[in-house]
């Protein structure tokens, strides 16, 4: 292992928090002087009557009075807590995951007898309770191991935008410390992957007798592309192998949690035969578990505020994509926070369809923010597709005709139809769509079919904000697919 891995990204990841401030920055400053003071004059005035010769179309009422209006307002939410999914909330409020919970549980509870408990494998679909059942069971065990004298740490990283394996080393490094209270004795940038293994092992070693890595979203961890292997195999095979070696005197045990059920067929040979985990599998959550969720997290809200049919239409539209919890719960926070800004002193129906909404979007455009042209084509070319079909599925034939079509009409680069599938594929990741291997009967081919996760029209309207998209004629593209569509056999 050299400095190979270290700190490039393989691609360009956008502007970094920082750039962005700073763009913020910079806009209020290029703002002209005299509309800055006005702003300001505003603020400390006060006076909600507009000065002598101010101008008539100003604002009715001050900033500051609006703030204090708003302060005023006893608002619906009493807890906000409650609705941030980041949030780890009492076991008491864990509904419907027993089975996972106590698997969870048995396995790692080795630690307590101060023993090296097996490496896991969580997977299972987003938003379905893995981070939380991990967290919830390793801050049990922490809080035993405190009063039987274990040092016992978790050390927990979220791979999803880390792009290289030095960076996720570094990572796991700068939480270890976290954990430890020590500080970090190795530089972020400029040193080789082994000095920060090296670093991880001396604060594991030096701090505590058992640790558990949580490996969050690990399929993520791609690495540079000119690797054979992908990053998060060198990772597991360098974490696993250090805890069965020499190199630790501490026990570890490696909880890898993924989306993807397939990630152990990528996983090399050589990080297979160490890692070599229990695997724990999380399903989605019906309508009813859902429920059950949001009804544990009610008094987030002030008493009597909550229309009775608010839970069940959230948890309805949360179930529809593939019941994942952090799209119910985020539906509540929407739809209360909604309510609140209209001045309304209930949640309703009406605020749970908005949030639908408004949540439905900005997953899409998350998603579709971050991907390249060609991509987007691949999704435009398929959503169209499943947008005028009665199940709102697409087939990848069809589809691949449809980006035939864009593709020329952008007079763009047009990959083979293999290429558009694999592309497909890897937004399966997002969450976004699905897809499902079928044949029209003995004699004809086999196909993909595509299905959304969200509403196929909010995903093409999202995507028309990019201009290329844009430019191309949605009556054109509505009567290629409605061919396309005739055409199928
Ligand atoms: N069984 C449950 N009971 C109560 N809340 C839950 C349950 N499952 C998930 N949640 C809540 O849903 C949100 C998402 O859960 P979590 O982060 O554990 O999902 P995940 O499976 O790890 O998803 P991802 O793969 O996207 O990280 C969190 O706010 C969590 O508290």
């Amino acid at each position: 292992m050299g400095t190979d891995d270290s700190d490039d990204p393989a691609e360009n990841p956008g502007p970094s928090e920082d750039e962005v401030t700073a763009q913020a920055e910079l806009s209020s400053a290029s703002q002209p002087e005299s509309s800055r003071q006005a702003s300001s004059s505003h603020v400390t005035n006060g006076d909600s009557q507009p000065d002598e010769g101010a101008d008539s179309e100003g604002p009715s009422q001050s900033i500051e009075d609006m703030l204090l209006e708003f302060d005023d307002q006893e608002g619906l939410i009493r807890d906000r807590e409650l609705l941030d999914p980041n949030y780890v909330v009492e076991e008491d409020r864990i509904v419907g995951r027993d089975e996972q919970l106590q698997e969870v549980t048995k396995m790692l509870r080795v630690a307590l007898g101060d023993n090296r408990p097996p490496n896991l494998f969580l997977y299972g679909p987003s938003g379905t309770g893995k981070s939380l059942i991990t967290k919830a069971v390793c801050h049990n065990i922490s809080r035993i191991c405190e009063s039987r004298d274990i040092r016992f740490g978790t050390v927990e990283v979220n791979c999803q935008d880390l792009d290289t394996l030095g960076i996720a080393v570094y990572e796991l490094v700068q939480q270890a410390a976290d954990a430890a209270g020590v500080p970090v004795e190795v530089p972020k940038h400029g040193v080789a992957t082994k000095e920060k293994w090296d670093e991880l092992y001396r604060i594991v070693n030096e701090h505590f007798d058992s640790v558990v890595f949580v490996l969050d979203e690990l399929d993520m961890l791609v690495g540079r592309r000119d690797k054979q292997e992908p990053a998060f195999s060198r990772l597991l095979y360098q974490l696993s192998r250090a805890g069965a070696n020499d190199e630790l005197d501490a026990y570890i045990s490696v909880v890898a949690i993924s989306n993807d059920t397939k990630m152990m067929e990528s996983v090399g040979s050589r990080a297979v035969s160490s890692f070599t985990p229990e695997d724990v599998h999380f399903d989605d959550y019906d309508a009813n578990q859902l429920q059950a969720i949001l009804r544990r997290r009610q008094d987030a809200f002030h008493d009597d505020v909550v229309d009775d049919d608010v839970i069940p239409l959230a948890a309805a539209f949360a179930a529809q994509t593939h019941g994942d919890a952090r799209k119910a719960i985020d539906l509540m926070r929407v739809a209360g926070e909604l309510a609140e800004r209209e001045g309304d002193n209930r949640v309703s129906e009406k605020h749970v369809r908005t949030a639908q909404e408004k949540v439905e979007k900005n997953r899409v455009l998350e998603v579709v923010r971050g991907i390249s042209t060609q991509k987007k084509l691949c999704l435009y070319a398929t959503a169209a597709v499943a947008s005028q079909t009665d199940g709102g599925s697409a087939r990848s034939t069809t589809g691949y005709r449809v980006y035939q079509y864009l593709t020329d009409a952008i007079d763009t680069d047009q990959y083979h139809q293999e290429t558009y599938v694999n592309k497909m594929k890897e937004l399966t990741t997002y969450s976004l769509v699905d897809f499902e291997r079928r044949s029209h009967g003995p004699s004809s081919g086999m196909f993909l079919e595509f299905q959304f996760g969200e509403s196929p029209g909010t995903i093409l309207e999202t995507l028309r904000e990019d201009s290329r998209i844009e430019a191309i004629s949605e009556e054109e593209v509505t009567s290629v697919v409605k061919a396309q569509i005739r055409n199928q056999t």
